[in-house]
């Protein structure tokens, strides 16, 4: 079952556009959600929470109109930017934000305050901008959404607490069947919890696919740079040449390249790998 689908979106803006976006986003799993700077993920967030509008297509949130106003109940939407709240405390936040929710968790809440260690009681603007993540993660966390949505989540964070944070998330999804959908440029926190992926560029759909898909499907190949000819450069989808030798992205069954296994090399790609080829500019 799908908790999100985007069909045939369209958003046209005078110098970017979204264009035909389709997607998914399957309940119980997380997805990561991954493109360069300026690609639309937040644009596309936007349309989801309907924040903004779109020009053309359709987008279901729990199989109703992403319009319904319920959602806002089953959805936890993380980012870091809590300027609207800037004067407030965590405990007068609570205060105007918990009676808006009919599943607030007082127990849950209390139990994150001491997890993340965050004061009660110190203006918001006086927060680090790991603090002002982890607040927003407290709030989203303590209505016990049916989908948590997180913009960037671990970009300010310290490698300790985002591996923390990358561990609950985790739990969440085994645990409670939590759907989560992240974007991020952080990918190797991507490649370590999620299960899907869904990666845009320009605002065009490059792919939707499980991690057993990529890691079956893409590799990175190393080799000497005479087997680079008009022909085999076909074969690949990115490719970097240096003075010596040449990387390449492969998609595609690698059994290709066993003739040559003495004279290359073939590893699994890594997100990054996967990002760097399909997006870097053609040479
Ligand atoms: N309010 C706006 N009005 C006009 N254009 C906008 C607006 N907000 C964003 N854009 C443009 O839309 C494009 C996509 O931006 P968006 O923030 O969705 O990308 P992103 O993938 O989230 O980028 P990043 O990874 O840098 O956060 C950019 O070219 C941006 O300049």
């Amino acid at each position: 079952m799908n908790v999100v689908e985007f069909q045939n979106v369209s958003k046209y803006r005078k110098d970017f556009s979204i264009e035909n976006l389709s997607l998914t986003i399957p309940k119980g799993y997380i997805t990561g959600f991954i493109g360069p700077n300026g690609s639309g993920k937040t644009t596309a967030i936007s349309m989801m929470m309907d924040i903004l509008k779109f020009d053309e297509g359709d987008i279901k949130l729990f199989g109703n109109s992403h319009k319904d106003p319920n959602n806002k109940q089953k959805i936890g939407f993380v980012y870091d930017d809590l300027y609207m709240y800037e004067d407030f405390t965590i405990q007068n936040m609570k205060a105007f934000i918990a009676p808006l929710y009919h599943s607030w968790n007082e127990a849950r809440f209390q139990e994150y305050v001491e997890k993340f260690e965050l004061p009660m009681r110190k203006k918001i603007k006086k927060f680090s901008k790991g603090m002002k993540m982890k607040t927003s993660l407290l709030f989203a966390l303590s209505h016990e959404p049916e989908l948590i949505i997180m913009d960037e989540p671990t970009s300010g964070l310290d490698p300790v607490f985002r591996r923390e944070l990358l561990e609950l998330l985790q739990e969440k999804m085994v645990n409670d069947n939590q759907t989560i959908f992240l974007s991020s440029h952080i990918t190797t926190d991507l490649d370590r919890i999620a299960d899907y992926i869904i990666f845009i560029n320009k605002g065009i759909l490059l792919f939707q696919k499980s991690m057993a898909e990529i890691q079956e499907q893409f590799h990175v190949i190393k080799g000497n740079i005479e087997m680079i000819d008009d022909d085999t450069k076909k074969l690949f989808t990115g490719l970097q040449l240096t003075d010596i030798g040449f990387r390449a992205l492969f998609e595609g069954d690698p059994a290709l390249f066993e003739p040559f296994e003495d004279s290359i090399i073939i590893e699994k790609a890594s997100l990054e790998d996967i990002m760097y080829f399909m997006t870097r500019k053609e040479i």
